[in-house]
């Protein structure tokens, strides 16, 4: 049920923290209404930082955001009764009760659902009595959820809705965010599960140091990725006795003890090549493992491209070259 017109549009969105960190660098995304779509990205990546000015809960340094066709930070009384916000940490006061905590926020929401439906769609209906100090983890999540969605959204933002779930009360979740969205609501989730992310989002982003390093359809961003063949070298050979791997259609390729690992968009090829020449040289690729481009990768790729910046930057600071403003700072100011 989604169509074209954008309901969350960002435009070169920055956000600076006090102190002069820069964790949003240029953020620029559409989500149509009725779609979800799904933020992912490293620890520390800028997915809450991002999603918060879009939430209107802080103003960017520059760029645009419109929410319904409103600013979120200035026109938050246009915006504020047509979303929902389940945020990392709720805070509720501990000593209500599940029951009281509802109706608490049920009082501050124009046309909430009653109660106990809205405990009902969490599973929390059992637990209505008990005092949020006594909650799981879990049972917190939920009642973080049937908060958001109290007020019937228009726009629902999900803020790793599923951390702290177990298996079930996560396939749960899915499906009633799958029922949401069915009926129209568009939602924008981020998230750190990738089953998550390629389960439920029509369009995903994997945001890198403040940047989104990709972004498309789950599809789109899997066939974007190269696919992969590792197997143990046979003892004796090395990697120059196998085919020339251009002419396989490898990429690229990286060696770990005895393992190559080849990268190929033409798997196929590369996989019929290999295998031809192993059954001519009679040798067994022991530990063969092919696979299709995945999110997992994307997500990999991305990550180990982190780690490798982070090494330069280490590097960098021992040596004192490192650039401005890019160092990764403490958690300690809001902008
Ligand atoms: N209040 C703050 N003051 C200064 N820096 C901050 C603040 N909040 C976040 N940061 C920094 O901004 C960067 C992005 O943080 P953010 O919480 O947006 O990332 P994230 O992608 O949501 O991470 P996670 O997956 O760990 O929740 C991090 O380097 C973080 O340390």
């Amino acid at each position: 049920m989604t169509t074209n017109e954008p309901v969350i549009e960002v435009t070169d969105l920055r956000r600076v923290y006090d102190g002069g960190y820069e964790a949003v660098r240029g953020v620029s995304f559409e989500v149509g209404r009725g779609e979800l779509f799904a933020l992912l990205g490293t620890n520390g990546a800028g997915k809450t930082s991002t999603v918060e000015l879009i939430e209107g809960l802080a103003r960017p340094a520059s760029g645009r955001v419109r929410v319904l066709g409103h600013d979120p930070y200035t026109e938050r009384a246009a915006v504020r009764p047509h979303i929902g916000l389940m945020l990392q940490e709720g805070g509720f006061p501990s000593e209500l009760t599940v029951s009281e905590t509802v109706r608490m926020w049920a009082g501050c929401t124009t046309g909430a659902r009653p109660e106990g439906e809205a405990l009902s769609l969490v599973g929390l209906t059992r637990r209505a009595g008990v005092r949020v100090k006594q909650l799981s983890g879990g049972e917190k999540r939920r009642l973080d959820l049937a908060l958001a969605l109290l007020g019937r959204p228009e726009v629902l933002f999900l803020d790793e809705p599923t951390t702290g779930l177990d298996a079930e009360g996560r396939q749960e979740t899915w499906e009633l965010v799958r029922e949401l969205r069915a009926t129209g609501t568009t939602v924008l989730l981020t998230t750190h599960y990738l089953e998550e992310a390629e389960g439920l989002a029509d369009r995903l982003a994997i945001l890198h140091a403040g940047q989104i390093a990709v972004s498309g359809t789950p599809a789109e961003v899997t066939a974007s990725q190269p696919s992969r063949i590792s197997f143990e070298l046979p003892a004796g050979y090395f990697p120059g006795d196998l085919p020339p791997l251009d002419s396989l259609g490898v990429t690229g390729h990286e060696i770990v003890g005895r393992v190559l690992r080849l990268h190929t968009n033409e798997l196929q090829r590369a996989a019929t090549g290999l295998l031809t020449w192993a059954e001519r040289t009679g040798v067994e690729l022991r530990g063969l493992d092919v696979r299709s481009g995945s999110l997992e990768e994307a997500f990999l790729r991305i990550a180990r491209d982190v780690s490798e910046q982070d090494a330069r930057m280490a590097r960098a600071v021992q040596g004192g070259t490192a650039p401005k403003n890019t160092a990764r700072p403490d958690k300690e100011h809001v902008a």
